[in-house]
C-alpha cells in the first residue's frame, strides 16, 4: 500500500512529542491519522512511547494494520476534531489500551484539515469527566440523554460509595424493558412492584435512594426510556453466545454484554469488586467509567473549538 512521506513539520511535532512523553511520563502517544503515512518512521520518531494510531478512513486503517501498529478504528467522520481526540480516548480506554489517571500525548491536525500540527498533553481523569456527557450523546441509542445520565450517576455513586462500608456491585438494564423482562425472570420479590409509575421514576431522590439499597440484593434493575424503574432483583436470561470480553469479567458483567447484544437496550454493570462502571451496547463495552475520588460533574459542551 503506498504511503506519504512524513513532511519536515510533521517531523519536528513529533521529535517534540518524544521529548514531552518522556518529561511528562506519558502511558501512551496518540496519532489522529487521516493520511496513510509512514508509521514506521512515526514509530521510530517516538522510540520507547507505545503508539496508538485512531482512524475513520479504511485505507488508513488498512497501513497501521500492515505496519503492526495499535489501532483504534472510529466508526465516522467526527464532525469536529475535539469529538474525535474525545472518542479515540474513550476507545482507547474500552479497549484497555491506555487507563484513566495515566497521561498521554495527543499528536492530531487542530489547525488545518489534514496537516498533524498540534501536541496535547492530555491527563486522563480529568479528560474522561468532562467527556462523558459527549460520549453519551455519542451511543446514538433510543434511550434519552437524561435518563442514561441519571442511570449512570447513580451507577457512579453506588460504585464510589457502596452501602455500609461495603463494596457493592450491581446491573442496570435501560431502554426496550418489554423485551429485557421477557428475556429475563425474577430473582428476588420484586420490592417495586404494586407501586403506581409515578413512584417508581429514578429523577425522584427518594426512589434512587431505595434502588441504592436494594443494589446489593441479586440481580438486574429494568429501567424504561423514561425512567421508571420496571423490574428489580430480575436475572436475566439472554444467551451469552458469540461474546467477547476482557479477561477477569464475570458473570455479571457477561449478562450486561448479552442483554444488550439480544435487545437495543443499554446495560450498566457496576462491578463489586473495583467500583468500575461499564455500559454495554450491541453486546460490547462501549465505555468505562473508573471510580473517581471526588463526585462526577457534567459537563455540557457549549461552545466547539474552530471546526474544520
Ligand atoms: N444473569 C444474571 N442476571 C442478573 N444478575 C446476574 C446474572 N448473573 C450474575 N448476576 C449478578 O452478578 C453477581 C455475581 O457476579 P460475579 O462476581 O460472577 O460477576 P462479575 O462480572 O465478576 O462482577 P463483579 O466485578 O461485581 O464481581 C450475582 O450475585 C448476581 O447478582
Amino acid at each position: 500500500m503506498p504511503r506519504t512521506e512524513l513532511p519536515a513539520s510533521l517531523v519536528r511535532l513529533l521529535k517534540a512529542a518524544r521529548k514531552l512523553a518522556i518529561d511528562a511520563e506519558c502511558r501512551a502517544a496518540i496519532l489522529l491519522a487521516e493520511i496513510a503515512y509512514e508509521f514506521e518512521e512515526v514509530k521510530k520518531l517516538l522510540k520507547g512511547i507505545p503508539l496508538i494510531v485512531a482512524s475513520h478512513l479504511p485505507e488508513v486503517q488498512e497501513a497501521v494494520v500492515e505496519d503492526g501498529l495499535t489501532l483504534v478504528p472510529l466508526n465516522e467522520e467526527p464532525q469536529t476534531r475535539q469529538i474525535q481526540l474525545s472518542q479515540s480516548l474513550l476507545e482507547a480506554i474500552a479497549d484497555d489500551l491506555v487507563q484513566t489517571g495515566d497521561r498521554i500525548i495527543a499528536v492530531y491536525a487542530g489547525f488545518e484539515r489534514e496537516n498533524l500540527d498540534t501536541l496535547s498533553l492530555i491527563n486522563l481523569s480529568e479528560h474522561l469527566a468532562r467527556l462523558t456527557t459527549r460520549d453519551l450523546q455519542r451511543l446514538e441509542t433510543q434511550v434519552p440523554l437524561q435518563t442514561l445520565r441519571k442511570v449512570v450517576d447513580l451507577a457512579v455513586e453506588v460504585g464510589r460509595e457502596g452501602r455500609e462500608g461495603k463494596k457493592v456491585g450491581t446491573l442496570f438494564v435501560v431502554g426496550n424493558h418489554r423485551k429485557v423482562l421477557e428475556m429475563s425472570h425474577e430473582g428476588i420479590h420484586d420490592p417495586f412492584r404494586g407501586y403506581p409509575r409515578k413512584e417508581k421514576m429514578i429523577t425522584s431522590p427518594r426512589v434512587r435512594e431505595s434502588m441504592k439499597e436494594i443494589a446489593q440484593i441479586d440481580g438486574a434493575f429494568v429501567i424504561s426510556s423514561d425512567g421508571c424503574v420496571m423490574g428489580a432483583g430480575r436475572m436475566l436470561d439472554a444467551p451469552a453466545e458469540e461474546l467477547t470480553l476482557s479477561k477477569g469479567l464475570g458473570s455479571r458483567h457477561w449478562a450486561a454484554a448479552a442483554i444488550s447484544k439480544a435487545t437495543n437496550a443499554i446495560a450498566i454493570a457496576v462491578s463489586e469488586s473495583t467500583g468500575t462502571v461499564r455500559l454495554f451496547q450491541g453486546g460490547v463495552v462501549v465505555l468505562r467509567i473508573e471510580p473517581m475520588l471526588q463526585a462526577m460533574k457534567w459537563h455540557d459542551v457549549d461552545t466547539e473549538p474552530p471546526g474544520e
